[in-house]
Formats: C-alpha cells, sequence, structure tokens
C-alpha cells in the first residue's frame, strides 16, 4: 500500500473545556489511569527531548517511574548524552503518545537530578539484572562489540555476588519540572481538540490551541 493511502480518522473520544480539570497534574492523572487502563503497552514510555550545547536537538524513549505535584521521575546515566545536554541546558520537552486513545501529550518544563537518597529507592526496586546492567552499561559511548557488555555482566555478577548491588553514583533519576501542558485528542476531519496549559503568576491558564 501506497504510504500516501495511509489515513485514520480518529474518532474514539473529544476534549472539550467544560472536561478538563483545573489542575493539569489532575488531567494527567485522569488520562495516565486511561491509559493504564485500556492495557496500551508501555503507557508509561515517554519521549524525552533535550538540546545540546550547540543548540542541536536530541530526542529518546525512557520510562516515566513516579510523578507528582512536584513533577515527572524518569532514571538514566548520568553520563550518557541526555545527562550531558540537561547538564549544559536543563529545559527539555517530554512526548507521551497514546496511540490506542488517540491521544498525545506534550509536556514541557526543566530537568533537575533528584536526590542520591530517592533514585537510591528506586534501585533497590529493580530486578536484580536491572542493577547490574545499570552498572555494565557506559551508556551513549561508542563499543566494539556486544562481547564487550557480557563480559561486564558477568564481571559484575561476581563482583556482587555476595553483597548488595550499590547504587552507581553514575546514575539516577530526573524530575522534569513542568511549566507547561499540552492535551491533543485526535478529532475527525483532522479538526483535534487540543488544551494548553501554561503556568502564570495566577496559575495555571488554560487554552484551546487551533490543531
Ligand atoms: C521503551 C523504551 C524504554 C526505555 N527506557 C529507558 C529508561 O528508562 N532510561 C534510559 O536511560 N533509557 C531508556 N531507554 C533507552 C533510551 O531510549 C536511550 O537509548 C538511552 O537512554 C540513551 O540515550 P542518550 O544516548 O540520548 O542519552 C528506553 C528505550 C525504549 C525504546
Amino acid at each position: 500500500m501506497d504510504i500516501f493511502e495511509l489515513r485514520n480518522e480518529y474518532k474514539k473520544g473529544s476534549l472539550d473545556r467544560g472536561d478538563l480539570s483545573e489542575n493539569p497534574f489532575a488531567q494527567f492523572k485522569k488520562w495516565f489511569d486511561e491509559a493504564m487502563h485500556c492495557k496500551l503497552e508501555e503507557p508509561n514510555a515517554m519521549d524525552v527531548a533535550t538540546v545540546n550545547e550547540n543548540g542541536e536537538p536530541d530526542i529518546r524513549t525512557v520510562l516515566l517511574k513516579s510523578w507528582d505535584e512536584k513533577g515527572f521521575v524518569f532514571f538514566t546515566n548520568y553520563e550518557s548524552s541526555k545527562a550531558r545536554d540537561i547538564a549544559k541546558n536543563s529545559n527539555v520537552a517530554i512526548h507521551f503518545l497514546w496511540l490506542g486513545l488517540e491521544r498525545q501529550l506534550k509536556i514541557l518544563g526543566r530537568a533537575e537530578k533528584i536526590s542520591a537518597l530517592e533514585s537510591l529507592r528506586y534501585f533497590v526496586s529493580r530486578p536484580t539484572d536491572s542493577r547490574l546492567g545499570a552498572w555494565v552499561s557506559h551508556q551513549s559511548k561508542v563499543i566494539t562489540s556486544r562481547s564487550i557488555l557480557e563480559m561486564k555482566f558477568d564481571e559484575m555478577k561476581r563482583k556482587f555476588a555476595n553483597g548488595k548491588i550499590p547504587l552507581p553514583d553514575f546514575w539516577g533519576g530526573y524530575r522534569v519540572v513542568p511549566h507547561t501542558f499540552e492535551f491533543w485528542q485526535g478529532r475527525p476531519s483532522r479538526l483535534h481538540d487540543r488544551f494548553r496549559y501554561k503556568l502564570s503568576e495566577n496559575g495555571w491558564q488554560i487554552d484551546r490551541l487551533s490543531p
């Protein structure tokens, strides 16, 4: 089939001003709960866009691991490309695509490192192999072969065989503290519903945007 012919009408829902919570975190909860209950695959997968010191954007998927009114937390390697970008420019965008619900959500904000204690709390909840994996990967660095990873994994397994696997100091969480949310619901004829929440001195201002 020609790619030109790939076309869906989005008919699963609508979003009106009256449907919205005044608080974007409450609106997030509503949509995130629905994404979970619909059994979408990886409903907590989100893209994180960063900008490097030369103003060049980059993007990758991570998993949302916790959230509250302070922000949205994901875990990663603090020496990765994304971490290097954030160190120079903490402005980030995160993006959820819940295609099964014909929805997307964009959140703009600033990323900040969470405390080592908060990272540790999550780290100890991870399965053993994931904890070892954090020690193995010099994320975003060039490696010459996969066998290097496998050898390092075996080495770490032996090293930590008789004790606890500590939290690596190069691994932990970031919290994205938002100032803007945009909730998008697909509609027929490309007349989609878009609502933006923007943080102002008077609280969250809500506007409908043209699709
Ligand atoms: C579904 C999915 C979930 C992922 N979750 C994470 C994650 O939570 N943390 C992470 O560091 N990388 C995660 N990754 C890998 C990242 O997309 C990325 O390859 C890695 O973080 C290196 O990114 P960087 O080189 O831009 O820093 C995930 C990838 C996919 C496809």
